[in-house]
């Protein structure tokens, strides 16, 4: 039929306006049309996602990191690798930091300093850092942070502890007045996987909301930490005015919890890549 209709060109000619109008407002080709404009917009931001993580890394690199900084704490994280990278970069093509010795603070540090040939340390043999450079799911206006998306949050909190100075490298959207105005994920709970469910009440008990068992995406049940835990993401209620550092200090109380991924009075200073290609630093 569709081949008998193409040989009459002379009858299909005079509809050719309507039928291209008909296929091109069918809803599959509106579906695909859409869903090709969402994944180059999804492209578009991740590109200027990279771009700010890039500017933020960079700069606090360039500025933080001299020939005097012997020790440097490495966090983890997507904005990190581009933390890594520059630090690889004033090593290997500019000849610089020769001395300087890199801890990481999970398994994902761990393998960039070793895959750009920096010089691995550790908390035994260096635990006076110079400085911490890490990312963050989110930073208030007090340099209050939420960490542990990435579910290293203990280790990072651990080495950062021991840090003279703690810079956070992010991109605009983690930037917000409030906890909770940018990452609606939750605050991660690193816990002992016996004490999961006492611990998810506990929160919820003292500090209403909601804390969720985080479950893997590509294995069946719970996503483990470096060190062999559980993570409870808990969802606060956002309406609700929190003293971050007493909730942190309750948390961290309750049996069975090992850490929180809210890092209160740690940070110095914080660098924004923004969305227009411009920094934004705040600092204590
Ligand atoms: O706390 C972290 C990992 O546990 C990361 O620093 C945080 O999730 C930010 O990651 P990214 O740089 O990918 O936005």
């Amino acid at each position: 039929m569709l081949k008998s209709l193409l040989l009459r060109r002379d009858l299909l000619q005079p509809h050719l306006p309507q039928l291209i109008g008909l296929c091109t407002r069918s809803p599959i080709h509106l579906k695909s049309t859409i869903s090709r404009r969402t994944f180059c917009s999804k492209m578009n931001d991740n590109i200027e996602l990279d771009a700010a993580k890039k500017l933020a890394a960079e700069t606090a690199v360039d500025q933080y990191v001299t020939e005097d900084t012997k020790v440097l704490g490495i966090g983890s994280g997507s904005t990190i690798v581009f933390v890594v990278q520059r630090l690889a970069e004033r090593v290997w093509k500019e000849g610089t930091l020769s001395e300087l010795i890199c801890v990481p603070s999970s398994f994902q540090a761990r393998q960039l300093i070793l895959d750009h040939n920096l010089t691995l340390g550790d908390l035994d043999r260096n635990y006076k850092i110079d400085v911490y450079i890490d990312g963050a799911d989110e930073v208030d206006s007090s340099l209050v942070l939420i960490k542990g998306g990435g579910g290293c949050l203990m280790q990072e909190k651990i080495v950062a502890s021991c840090a003279k100075t703690v810079v956070i490298v992010a991109d605009y959207t983690k930037r917000s007045l409030r906890l909770g105005e940018q990452w609606c994920k939750g605050i991660p709970i690193e816990v002992a996987p016996l004490a999961h469910v006492p611990v998810k009440h506990k929160i919820e008990e003292l500090f209403g909301g909601e804390a969720q068992l985080r479950i893997a995406l590509k294995k069946a049940g719970p996503i483990v930490t470096d060190n062999g835990n559980f993570l409870l993401d808990w969802r606060f209620v956002a309406k609700r005015e929190y003293d971050w550092n007493e909730v942190n200090k309750a948390i961290s109380l309750i049996p069975g919890v090992l850490e929180t991924g809210l890092f209160v009075n740690m940070a110095h200073k914080c660098y924004f890549g923004m969305a227009n290609g411009t920094l934004k630093v705040q600092s204590k």
